[in-house]
């Protein structure tokens, strides 16, 4: 028997698999169409396209829901060749998968229409309904610089994260291989690459090879039991603006950890803590004002809780999603086997207390 949301399952999973045929691309592609937004922050052709592709295909199928997304049209609808260059994209890609791609919708009517698409993830989030939330591509930088990404997509009701997928194009399909110093650049999407992780309230966690086919049939992933804290291997931001490096280094010394961190743009960070690749996800706010978006968590947290993990902020609060589109009763995110949390989070608390 399917079991509860299974079908908003398997369209989260195609609509990855969609918008991850679009990254990868863009990925091949020289020029990114990549673009500086309001924050400074890059934006690339890959991110409107693949965001176009995944609302495309909730409408086709949920058409009630809300949805909170990071893009927005307002810089294509001022620059007529980006946005012709990003319909091209999504006009033509398709899944190999007929009865799949018909599942889908199918192919957006127009330009116009697809900003009006993009244009739908603008819900103001909250406690009430069902919402989901887009990342079309979590960690730009690295995308550009041929490292981790990953295409996220997240269902809420009523606040509660339910269903959770990741699309992580550069990560090894096998889970047990082992980190490598440099998965954060120079990664390819050759044989062997390639990763969906999804996970649903209550069902547990799961890899597949992304694929471009038929969806195949994923296998349980769990966290690794950490018998030692020392031998652990913490799995960190790469960008040294979004998590306080120097904070996490003096944590892994409390800890008597020595293994040098794996650094990694996006909630690939998640997915490899998940299937027990990596241990533990830090991430210590370097602002006061900084709030951390939901689209950049909600996938990645429910697959590390259904893996047999634990994740909280640096209170120990769990993440709360039901407050809009930014975590704004949250500070940092600790995310660990459920088993060795709680001294983590002891460690981070010690050394956030000697700030003040
Ligand atoms: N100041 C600050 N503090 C914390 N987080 C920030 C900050 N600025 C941006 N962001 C968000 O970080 C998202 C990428 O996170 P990563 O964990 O991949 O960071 S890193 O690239 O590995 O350093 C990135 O997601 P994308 O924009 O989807 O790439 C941002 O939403
Ligand atoms: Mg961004
Ligand atoms: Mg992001
Ligand atoms: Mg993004």
């Amino acid at each position: 028997m399917a079991g509860i949301y299974a079908k908003e399952l398997e369209v989260a999973q195609l609509a990855v698999q969609r918008a991850s045929q679009l990254t990868k691309r863009v990925f091949h592609e020289k020029a990114k169409g990549t673009v500086s937004k309001d924050d400074k922050s890059p934006v690339t052709i890959g991110d409107f396209g693949a965001q176009a592709l995944i609302i495309a295909a909730l409408q086709a199928n949920f058409p009630g829901d809300e949805i909170v997304a990071e893009e927005e049209s307002a810089q294509l609808r001022a620059d007529a060749p980006l946005r012709d260059q990003i319909w091209e994209l999504v006009r033509t890609t398709q899944l190999d998968n007929v009865a799949a791609e018909g599942l889908l919708g199918g192919v957006v009517p127009d330009a116009d229409a697809m900003l009006d698409i993009i244009d739908k993830g603008n819900s103001a989030g909250g406690a009430r309904g069902r919402i989901w939330a887009i990342d079309p591509i979590d960690g730009t930088k690295g995308f550009l610089r041929g490292g981790q990404y990953a295409v996220c997509l997240a269902l809420m009701v009523d606040g509660d994260v339910k269903v959770g997928v990741l699309g992580c194009p550069n990560l090894p399909v096998d889970d047990a291989a082992p980190l490598t110093a440099g998965i954060g650049a120079n990664q390819t999407d050759d044989d062997g690459r390639g990763v969906i992780f999804s996970a649903v309230l209550g069902q547990g966690a799961t890899s597949r090879p992304l694929g471009t086919g038929a969806l195949l049939d994923g296998k349980k992933i769990a966290m690794k039991p950490v018998d030692e804290l020392s031998s652990a291997t913490f799995c960190e931001s790469v960008e040294s603006g979004h998590s306080n490096q120097s904070e996490s280094a003096q944590i892994g010394q409390k800890l008597g950890i020595t293994k040098p961190s794996v650094r990694m743009d996006s909630q690939a960070k998640y997915g490899s803590i998940a299937r027990g690749a990596g241990d533990i996800y830090l991430r210590l706010p370097t602002s006061k004002t900084y709030q951390e978006k939901i689209w950049d968590h909600a996938a990645g947290e429910l697959i590390v809780r259904e893996a047999g993990g634990q994740v909280t902020d640096t209170t120990g609060s769990r993440l709360d999603f039901s407050v809009g589109r930014t975590l704004a009763s949250n500070r940092g995110v600790v995310a660990a086997p459920a088993a060795i949390h709680g001294q983590v989070l002891t460690a981070v608390q010690e050394v956030l207390g000697q700030k003040e």
